[in-house]
């Protein structure tokens, strides 16, 4: 690839292309005394200073139960390529007014399981990029949203460039229109062939060279392309391997890139002498590879953790480092451990507040200056699975940040991510491969050589490539011994800036973390798991707290389809132990939804009983779980087994009784506009008419809100009741749920319910009927309304049909009715 040559030469960066990537390392400057900053939401109102917590607390309040977030996409590539949209925003406000998250990426493969598809999934799980895989030889899937002609995809592509080359025509002009159309871009990846060859694509003007020898080329610095890599970089000597494709056209709209994925060295460092060192040059050595590195990055500075209970603990040599690193500790930055590095989920409030205090003490007697605003725990005690008296601890001490990678589970780096609770700011930690037993080059899993491919162009150069904010947390025997991570650091910075146009700035903690969350906002909000359900996690829970006290089932409604009914009935059951009222919600804990579900794990187990049998059950019913976004997610997440109670009524009469709840509770909307002006508002009222419509009317939406369910839960674990069954057969329909929840013993609920004439439904023998708001009696709905509503639930209901069939679900009666004509 000659940078003269006559041949336009186009090659594909796969890599490289969608990579950009800012290195974060904390430092302390501009962190101490008393930090606080400046946000200034609105020009026109003036300046106001936020402190950090109320910020945290803004951005939270931000991310409601929508899935608000940027397209990641539009990050990675340049603004300067062709094409508006849907790059830049992941939502379009839709013609019923919520919105309508954009999928974003569509993977199109000949083999799932390739290794190829599944480093594409990591890469695209690491930069937060939804994405969905497709079989080549299987249908095309839905490449546009239905009822609106909005793109589902920002991006197609193709796991070998020859499969789409060779699609159906049919197919091809398919996916060609929509990328057309929508200016959605294709990303094909071609293979090795293993020896040399031509194919030429006539249609597309394209000939492929495969199994060449590359030399001398350079990347092309017109190209807009480049994020990351050094445009200007030119390779004299032939690059390694002989298996790279080059392709040749004679097309004007092709602009030569450069490609490479070479796994060998492109510079080796020189070989540092291996003799053994004394600990007491540790530091020093530190110190001198802190200053080489703020050559690169001008704040950079080492954090240090400590336990002051350590403090000349050791061997002579380990007392005399500990000396050493006391007096150098101007140099570097302190952050606070545990006093004598105990484990906050096996301590009291007081204890842990104890530990901590005392080794703030061991700081100040020692002149050492400590950052307040970043801690962390051993082992990651504490910080997840939440322990909530550490978070008690941290708000009053004024922490408002740590790290960890055990959230959600201790996955790759590339599934690592972060969370806000109770205010502090726990980020994602990235791990260079150096664990505590790693002290020596021969401990490293294929020794140096592999060590340097890591740092080289491999593993850790590869983290520094994809991950914006990073935070290695090594051992101090990683640093002495062999000082393998002075080597690794040293290393990979040289060898990032030496090769990419990465800029690496060192930041204080909090104003990393701050900067993470801004943008990844959807990680705000953390999704809870169960401790007991991984080990790693259950090695940091403590024994006396359980992980069982959690609902076996829930009715996740929707609302005012019978639900209060079906609970009340429920209750009577011996077995059967309903969640304990909340002070705000009452009978329902909401917990799903965003703002209980801050409130953690804890709080959720707080409000059910404890059973005082081994064959009771726990459950709750929270009817307003059914449509909202994120709560299958969360759900799942934390009761992967749990069984899901939905009840399904026509959506019309859902709303109507939805209307006269909202008048029964003098909702000056409801009072002010018939029940015909709501449901038939324009898109053009005011908003509170159009919030309201939508409370009304969404839902009803059952196959959307379904096919949601459905994408979490089999089919299996969610039980769908007819409500008109429950009003006129409440004994079956128990009987039934009695059976799918595993209840013993089954009781005969014509034992315990009768029918009440005056109340028009069943009631139970012993306690009554359900209070007058339940039940009501109201003029039957107006015709016009009526025929509106049928017309607007029309398309909703078949969409319920066909689902219902593919899951071979029965319809419920008044579904049956519905025709398609
Ligand atoms: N046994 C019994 N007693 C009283 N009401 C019954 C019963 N079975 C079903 N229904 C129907 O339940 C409707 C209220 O639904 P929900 O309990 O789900 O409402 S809520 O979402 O909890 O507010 C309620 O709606 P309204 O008639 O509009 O009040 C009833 O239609």
């Amino acid at each position: 690839v000659k940078r003269c040559s006559p041949v336009k030469v186009l090659t594909i960066a796969f890599s490289v292309i969608l990579t950009w990537a800012v290195l974060v390392l904390i430092d302390i400057s501009g962190i101490m005394p008393g930090h606080s900053s400046v946000v200034n939401p609105n020009d026109d109102e003036g300046a106001f200073v936020l402190t950090e917590r109320e910020w945290i607390a803004n951005e939270q309040s931000l991310v409601g139960d929508y899935l608000v977030q940027d397209n990641p996409l539009g990050t990675y590539f340049s603004d300067k390529l062709p094409g508006n949209a849907p790059l830049g925003s992941s939502f379009y406000a839709s013609k019923v007014d919520h919105r309508i998250p954009l999928k974003m990426v569509l993977v199109f493969v000949e083999d799932s399981k390739s290794a190829l598809v599944s480093e594409l999934g990591q890469f695209l799980a690491l930069q937060r990029i939804e994405y969905r895989t497709s079989l080549l030889r299987e249908d095309i899937p839905a490449l546009v949203l239905t009822d609106i002609d909005v793109p589902r995809y920002a991006l197609l592509v193709f796991d070998d460039y020859l499969s789409y080359m060779s699609l159906d025509p049919a197919k091809r002009s398919l996916i060609d229109d929509y990328c057309k159309k929508y200016s959605v871009g294709i990303l094909a990846i071609t293979h090795s062939a293993g020896a040399s060859r031509t194919k030429t694509f006539t249609d597309h003007k394209i000939k492929l060279q495969q199994g060449m020898r590359l030399k001398s080329f350079i990347f092309n610095p017109e190209i807009d392309f480049w994020r990351v890599v050094r445009a200007e970089a030119t390779f004299e000597d032939i690059l390694p391997s002989s298996d790279w494709t080059i392709f040749i056209t004679e097309h004007a709209t092709y602009k030569p890139l450069v490609f490479s994925t070479t796994q060998n060295s492109w510079l080796r460092s020189d070989e540092k002498e291996n003799n053994a060192p004394k600990v007491i040059a540790v530091y020093d050595e530190m110190l001198n590879s802190q200053n080489r590195i703020r050559t690169l990055i001008p704040n950079f500075r080492y954090f240090l953790g400590f336990s002051g209970g350590m403090y000349m603990n050791g061997t002579e040599a380990e007392k005399a480092g500990d000396k050493r690193i006391v007096e150098l500790g101007k140099d570097f930055v302190w952050f606070n451990h545990m006093f004598r590095h105990e484990q906050p989920h096996a301590m009291n409030y007081t204890s842990l507040k104890a530990s901590i205090q005392k080794n703030v003490q061991f700081a100040a007697t020692h002149g050492m200056e400590v950052i307040r605003e970043y801690m962390v725990t051993p082992h990651h005690s504490g910080i997840y699975p939440v322990i909530e008296s550490l978070y008690d601890y941290w708000t009053e001490s004024k922490v408002l940040c740590t790290s960890t990678d055990m959230y959600p589970r201790n996955l790759p780096q590339w599934a690592r991510r972060g969370f806000i609770h109770r205010g502090i700011m726990v980020v994602p930690r990235q791990t260079c491969r150096l664990f505590t037993r790693t002290i020596k080059y021969e401990n490293y899993p294929g020794g140096k050589a592999e060590l340097d491919r890591s740092i080289f162009g491999g593993y850790l150069f590869k983290v520094f490539l994809t991950t914006p904010f990073m935070i290695f947390m090594t051992h101090m025997s990683n640093y002495a011994n062999d000082r393998l991570a002075i080597y690794a650091f040293d290393n990979v910075l040289q060898f990032v800036s030496n090769w990419t146009n990465l800029r690496l700035l060192a930041l204080p903690p909090v104003e990393m973390a701050r900067r993470y969350f801004q943008m990844y906002t959807q990680e705000i909000n953390a999704v809870w798991t169960n401790p007991c359900d991984y080990d790693k996690h259950r090695e940091i829970w403590p024994m006396s707290k359980s992980c069982t006290k959690l609902p076996s089932f829930i009715i996740v409604g929707p609302q005012k389809t019978g639900t209060t009914a079906l609970l009340r009935f429920l209750q009577a059951h011996p077995m059967l132990l309903g969640s304990k009222p909340d002070p705000v919600h009452f009978e329902e804990i909401q917990f799903f939804l965003t703002k209980n579900y801050q409130n953690g794990l804890d709080w959720y187990q707080d409000h059910f009983p404890k059973p005082s049998h081994p064959r009771q059950i726990l459950f709750e019913k929270s009817a307003n779980y059914f449509d909202n976004e994120l709560t299958p997610k969360r759900m799942y997440a934390l009761l992967p087994q749990v069984k899901i109670v939905i009840l399904l009524c026509e959506p019309a009469k859902r709303a109507y009784s939805w209307y006269h709840n909202m008048l029964f509770h003098n909702d000056t909307v409801a009072m002010n506009y018939t029940f015909f002006e709501i449901v038939s508002a324009p898109d053009s009222s005011p908003k509170f008419l159009k919030d309201v419509r939508n409370r009304c009317l969404r839902p009803g939406m059952y196959a959307v809100h379904l096919s949601r369910w459905l994408q979490y839960f089999p089919k299996e674990q969610i039980l769908l009741i007819d409500s008109d069954r429950l009003d006129n057969d409440p004994v079956t329909v128990l009987r039934d749920l009695q059976m799918f929840v595993d209840v013993e013993p089954v009781i005969d609920y014509s034992t315990i319910l009768e029918f009440n004439v005056d109340k028009g439904y069943f009631c139970l023998k012993e306690s009554g009927c359900l209070s007058s708001n339940k039940g009501r009696k109201y003029a039957p709905m107006d015709p016009v309304s009526r025929s509106f509503l049928t017309s607007y639930y029309r398309d909703h209901n078949l969409n319920l049909k066909t689902l219902l069939n593919n899951i071979g679900h029965p319809f419920p009666t008044w579904l049956e009715k519905i025709e398609e004509s």
